[in-house]
């Protein structure tokens, strides 16, 4: 595999009214595993059900039910922590987190505080602009969602929604690697790419299958360098919890928010509390939900129902060997096999199915003209449409016919688009089109010649200022491409020009 050396991104600095600060921020990113039970029962998680009808006995908390665990769950809760290059730990235990709301049936939630399945790991976050961060990954615990709430169908009633309470979830912390809100923007973008590459959650931000509780603090130049070093983190100032985060713009606006505020606060001799806080972004501001004063003491104690999960190492070996080729691996293996740059293996492997479109397109042909052809092309156009690569009416096969003919001089590069064009529209087999429609281009020096020859002299004013700027010289081949109908070989008219005009 390729050693890929990057710079590590500057970490973002804002400036207060006294100094500089810097941002450190870390991640609880909450993913819906991608099961069709849930964690305990073996209701479905079907999303968009009609209210309540995913409901078991035991999601209910109907008295005496007992809790049994899905070991499709588990095994996506191993497989993401060897995706995140992550300890495995054989034995993990089930904790209650006890507390009361209206849509937590059973009072307490069901979690791994103290022996989580998964320990520590890495993700490499890249930039854009050729810097890439490693963030550590803390733990991985696997842990049961609650309920909804809906308070806004009756001005006088709330309701309460059990389907997808129980649903398992896995907790992926991240230790406060990140510096800053592009670079938080960027991780969960990684984190969602290597959970869709695996098949352990589907990344759905807008329904809530991935979400993040994103901690915020500020610190003074030089302070991460001593707590990156000591791992003390008196070094660093004190974190903010922005809960319950689903959209990539509204976390950037939320940490920068939310760093200013604290700013405010410690320029102007305060002190930041620990606390849960809600970004609103109509209002474009942070509001506290509880503080470290009224925190909930969740009485926290190993699930009496549940015994202690263990796994054995030849189950987690069978896992990791059949693991797909993850992002960075491939991302590394395109920029040796195709001679890609970095930025257009990064484009094409940001999706698993663009990635296998674009390998089937340049298996055996010209890697490059491949990824311009799959990048410029094929993703402008389903842009337009707003379709992504699976909708694609031009299968591989077709463009890679294109490719062929363009490979071949059969056809120019300007006549290759319109065909393009037809196949998205009308579909069909490259080839027969450029055949039936007498698309090919016009190699052949005799026709190019003849039509040169009638320009020349019809044009003899142009003739000699030709000779003496030999600038002019493109005038002649947009002639002769006119002429031709775009058909003529470029490079062909080219030769000809200079050799006839003598320029
Ligand atoms: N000073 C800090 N600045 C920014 N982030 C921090 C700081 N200290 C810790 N963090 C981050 O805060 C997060 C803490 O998450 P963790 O799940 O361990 O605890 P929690 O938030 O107290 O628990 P809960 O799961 O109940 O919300 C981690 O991602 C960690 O890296
Ligand atoms: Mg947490
Ligand atoms: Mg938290």
């Amino acid at each position: 595999m390729l050693d890929l050396t990057y710079e590590m991104p500057k970490p973002k600095t804002i400036a207060g009214a006294k100094h500089d600060w810097e941002l450190v921020i870390g991640m609880e990113v909450h993913a819906q595993v991608s099961s069709n039970a849930k964690l305990f029962s073996g209701a479905s998680t079907q999303f968009g059900a009609e209210p309540n009808s995913n409901v078991a006995f035991v999601d209910a908390a109907m008295p005496g039910m007992l809790p049994v665990i899905n070991e499709y769950c588990v095994e996506q809760a191993v497989r993401t922590g060897l995706g995140l290059k992550a300890d495995i730990n054989l034995k993990s235990a089930f904790d209650r987190k006890n507390y009361f709301y209206p849509d937590l049936p059973q009072g307490y939630q069901i979690s791994q505080l103290y022996q989580p399945i998964v320990g520590e790991g890495e993700v490499l976050v890249e930039m854009g602009d050729g810097t890439a961060r490693m963030v550590r990954i803390e733990r991985i615990h696997m842990e049961q969602d609650a309920g909804k709430s809906i308070h806004d169908m009756d001005p006088h009633m709330s309701f309460v929604d059990l389907n997808r309470t129980g649903v398992c979830l896995m907790e992926i912390v991240s230790r406060p690697d990140i510096r800053g809100p592009e670079e938080a923007a960027a991780y969960i973008a990684k984190m969602r790419q290597i959970l869709r590459y695996l098949g352990t959650c589907d990344g759905n931000m807008q329904n809530g299958n991935l979400r993040a509780d994103v901690n915020v603090s500020i610190c003074l130049p030089g302070a991460y360098e001593k707590y990156q070093e000591t791992q003390d983190f008196s070094h660093l100032g004190t974190r903010c919890e922005i809960k319950n985060m689903n959209s990539m713009r509204f976390i950037q606006q939320a940490i920068e928010v939310e760093a200013r505020r604290q700013i405010a606060i410690v320029e102007g001799g305060g002190t930041v509390d620990q606390e849960t806080r809600l970004y609103d972004p109509d209002k474009g501001e942070t509001r506290s939900m509880r503080s470290k004063e009224e925190a909930h003491d969740y009485r926290y104690f190993p699930d009496p129902d549940l015994l202690p999960l263990e796994i054995e190492q030849a189950w987690v070996d069978d896992i990791a060997a059949r693991l797909p080729e993850l992002p960075d691996a491939k991302k590394a293996r395109f920029i040796v096999t195709f001679g890609l740059t970095d930025y257009d293996a990064s484009v094409l492997t940001a999706e698993v199915e663009s990635a296998a479109y674009f390998e089937e397109v340049a298996k055996g042909r010209n890697g490059k003209l491949a990824a311009n052809w799959v990048i410029n092309e094929l993703f402008g156009r389903l842009k337009k449409e707003d379709h992504d690569i699976t909708a694609s009416p031009v299968s591989p096969a077709q463009l890679g016919g294109i490719i062929d003919l363009i490979a071949s001089d059969a056809i120019s590069g300007k006549i290759a688009k319109d065909l393009f064009e037809i196949i998205y529209t009308e579909g069909g087999d490259p080839a027969q089109i450029v055949e039936q429609r007498g698309m090919k281009q016009v190699t052949d020096t005799g026709a190019i010649e003849t039509a040169l020859d009638e320009i020349i002299a019809a044009n003899p004013a142009q003739v000699e200022k030709a000779k003496v700027n030999p600038k002019l010289a493109g005038w002649f081949v947009g002639q002769v491409m006119k002429a031709t109908g775009g058909k003529a070989n470029p490079k062909a008219v080219n030769e000809l020009v200079s050799k006839k005009l003598g320029s």
